[in-house]
């Protein structure tokens, strides 16, 4: 497949977080906080315990209102609706699993299709079923997206009866499913196995081929290091450093305050 280079400086980013600012009481979650994330990168997230990560996250989904500032999504003013995020083109994966144990895999990488699926205007006028047509082409879509992750053999199966690291991919499948331009990763890599990180690590760099770019908040650094082309370092709530993972390896203050701590 021909590569082609492009100077992503020059791009309209993905998602520009510009001077935001959160604060609960006279806690100041996040403080004037500034970066971008290009279209088709993975940008790490990273910063001790309470730096702001979760609600970074939370501001982009619509869970936390900043107290100023503002977001951009593909160079449009962005306002998130948490309830309607997937349409707006963000999907997030949750720290646990949040998978629903008495569906099927594809049944719950299903739910991540519905709140995509164009409605006819017509059958919801009358709140008719969706079309037959309509739902097979979602389970088509599901099952390409778990065959993507190579589990579609797992898609009659209830999630609890799996190994960890398969349910993890098909969170995963549920978030990739409707084809966001924007994933946001809480933490994938938490209760994986070593190989299961490799696996994970090969997941996310290959996001980007459909044309979605990455946000990855991550404790586990050398995951974040080898898969993100850029990293901001949040610490008490302030951007303190950005830029490439090499950059972020040789910056003084992020090992002050992070890489030089062993995560909990
Ligand atoms: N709803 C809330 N009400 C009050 N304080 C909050 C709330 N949510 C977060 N905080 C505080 O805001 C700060 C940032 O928290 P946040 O969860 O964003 O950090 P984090 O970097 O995600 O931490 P961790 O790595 O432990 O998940 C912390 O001091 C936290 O206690």
């Amino acid at each position: 497949m021909e590569v082609l280079h492009t100077d992503q400086s020059v791009l309209t980013p993905r998602l520009r977080f510009s001077d935001v600012s959160v604060r609960f009481g006279g806690l100041t979650a996040l403080d004037s906080v500034s970066f971008t994330v290009p279209p088709g990168a993975v940008v790490g997230i990273i910063g001790p315990n309470g730096a702001g990560k979760t609600t970074l996250f939370n501001v982009i989904c619509g869970f936390n209102t900043p107290a100023s500032g503002s977001l951009e999504l593909d160079g449009e003013k962005f306002q998130p609706r948490r309830h309607r995020l997937t349409r707006q083109g963000v999907a997030r994966t949750l720290q646990g699993l949040g998978l629903f144990p008495g569906l099927t895999v594809l049944e719950n990488v299903l739910l991540g299709l519905e709140s995509t699926a164009r409605h006819n205007p017509v059958e919801d006028a009358l709140a008719l079923p969706r079309s037959r047509s309509g739902e097979a082409r979602l389970r088509v879509r599901g099952l390409q997206t778990l065959d993507d992750l190579g589990i579609a053999s797992f898609a009659s199966a209830l999630p609890d009866t799996l190994p960890y690291g398969i349910r993890k991919k098909v969170a995963l499948a549920r978030a990739l499913a409707g084809s966001p331009r924007l994933l946001l990763l809480d933490e994938p890599a938490g209760g994986l196995a070593h190989e299961d990180i490799d696996e994970l690590a090969e997941i996310i760099r290959s996001v980007p081929e459909t044309g979605c770019s990455v946000v990855l908040v991550e404790h586990h650094v050398d995951l974040v290091m080898n898969v993100c082309e850029r990293i901001a370092v949040l610490d008490f709530g302030k951007l303190i450093a950005d830029g490439t993972p090499a950059e972020i390896g040789a910056n003084q203050a992020v090992t002050d305050a992070y890489l030089g701590v062993e995560p909990a």
